[in-house]
């Protein structure tokens, strides 16, 4: 017999670290310390977006009390509820700066540093798909697979680009309402997920992401409305990179204010004394592992003083699918979906067909990984529907969606072909009980299967 469990290392913490948190910790510092042997926290946060609102394979007993759609545990890939894009998983402290940044459904956001789309998909989930939510990475690897868990949340208001903060600062001058930079950073609050973080730590570390993260927070303040809130995170401890990274904002932009935060039980404030004294600085928060169950953060809100603006776009994104492409998107969409996107909204990239979001600004010049929900490909003489399309829609939206199995479920993301009875040939959207899986082509009572072949998984059912 095997048994699957679940150990925890005892971890080999730099030298200078050990010093560094025992100076600033004093009594704290052993059982802060202490903490890094545990095993990290795991959770997870439901989708509200999906017309299933509760997890089909998952446990939500143990809800995340600050989170509105947060529970602790862990998340098996390979379940129809991680598939469809009914959950996502997220280590439970991070889940706080969702909570805090809280956009409003028609707002304008910004996730400058978005990769793999923690934040993204959690602040999607306020905004009932109204809006604009423009969701960056710098990194273009990391950018493709921020996209694909977008894709997979089914967010029809966000588009992915794949810039530096400096280049996307003069395509959005005081463009958005809230900004959330989640820097990238020496990662402390890592070591415990990622054992091989402990080795890029060295003592000028912090220091060297806090320069990193004040150039970003430039950036990002260019980009942020006046009226407009930034939310600043981070998972690390440094305080180079948490409070004193907040005292140089408010030293150098005399147009910032912090805002307070809510601290549920067991979230610190931000120490002041580990900048420069601004007594302000108690309104950020921290959450450290050995007080909550969470591999730790630090999170402020500041909000750039002046009025709310009107929001007038001086350029937005003009369709450009030409009669053709119009006419074999027509054929196939009016066969699928109760209401098709309006035509205004197609934008045609290279092969691909995108639903824009409404009130998208002009692309041109940006690097975009995606500019709305993928709806599919033109090949020749014919479209065919893509994943992203059917993942964004509930299965309502679709005319005749084909009810599917477990069983079926498995052969389907396995890449196999499987049979219905009573079903019209064409395309069809496949669902397994109020979720949308994927599209599949009936031909004669047959499914062919169009499940990409990147995502494809086979599911092992144990032998008696
Ligand atoms: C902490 S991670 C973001 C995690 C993400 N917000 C989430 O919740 O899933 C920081 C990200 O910043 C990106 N990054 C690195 N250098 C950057 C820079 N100079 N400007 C902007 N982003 C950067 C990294 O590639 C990384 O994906």
């Amino acid at each position: 017999m095997l048994l699957n469990l679940e150990m925890s290392e005892s971890m080999q913490l730099p030298a200078a670290f050990i010093e560094k948190y025992t100076k600033l910790l004093g009594q704290q510092a052993p059982e802060f310390l202490e903490s890094f042997n545990e095993g990290p926290a795991k959770g997870f946060r439901v989708n509200p977006l999906k017309a299933q609102k509760q997890p089909l394979v998952h446990a939500i007993s143990d809800p995340v009390s600050y989170s509105e759609f947060g529970y602790y545990g862990s998340v098996s890939g390979k379940t129809v509820d991680h598939q469809s894009g009914l959950i996502y998983s997220q280590e439970p402290s991070a889940m706080y700066v969702g909570e805090v940044a809280h956009p409003k459904p028609g707002e304008r956001v910004l996730d400058l540093c978005a990769a793999p789309g923690g934040k993204t998909t959690h602040l999607a989930s306020f905004m009932a798909q109204e809006g604009l939510l423009v969701s960056n990475e710098i990194n273009r690897k990391r950018a493709d697979i921020l996209a694909e868990n977008v894709e997979r949340f089914g967010l029809k208001n966000t588009i992915v680009t794949n810039e530096s903060p400096e280049t996307l600062e003069h395509h959005f001058p005081e463009f958005f309402d809230v900004v959330v930079v989640d820097a990238p950073c020496s990662g402390e609050g890592m070591f415990r997920k990622d054992h091989e973080a402990v080795q890029y730590w060295t003592s000028d570390y912090p220091a060297s992401c806090a320069n990193r993260q004040k150039k970003i927070l430039a950036s990002a303040l260019k980009m942020l409305a006046p009226g407009g809130r930034l939310i600043y995170s981070t998972c690390t401890f440094a305080p180079e990179e948490d409070e004193q990274n907040i005292a140089w904002l408010l030293k150098n932009y005399a147009d910032l204010q912090i805002l307070p935060i809510k601290k549920y039980a067991g979230m610190d404030n931000g120490r002041p004394e580990w900048a420069d004294g601004n007594p302000q600085l108690a309104e950020t928060l921290r959450i450290f592992p050995h007080k909550m169950r969470g591999e730790g953060h630090f999170i402020a809100q500041l909000k750039k003083q002046g009025q709310v603006s009107t929001h007038k776009l001086s350029k937005t994104q003009k369709t450009n699918v030409t009669k053709q492409q119009k006419q074999d998107w027509h054929k196939i969409a009016d066969q699928l979906l109760i209401s098709p996107v309006p035509d205004s909204r197609l934008l045609a990239f290279g092969d691909y067909l995108y639903a824009m979001p409404v009130e998208l600004p002009n692309l041109d010049d940006l690097q975009v990984v995606r500019p709305g929900v993928n709806l599919g490909v033109f090949k020749k003489n014919r479209f065919e529907p893509a994943l992203p399309l059917a993942l964004a829609e509930q299965p309502q939206d679709f005319i005749d969606p084909v009810a599917v199995t477990i069983a079926q479920w498995e052969k389907y993301v396995h890449g196999d072909t499987f049979m219905v009875t009573e079903v019209k040939s064409g395309w069809h959207v496949l669902c397994y009980q109020n979720l949308t899986i994927g599209f599949g082509k009936v031909v004669n009572g047959v499914v062919k299967n169009f499940y990409p072949k990147k995502f494809r998984f086979e599911i092992k059912h144990d032998a008696f």
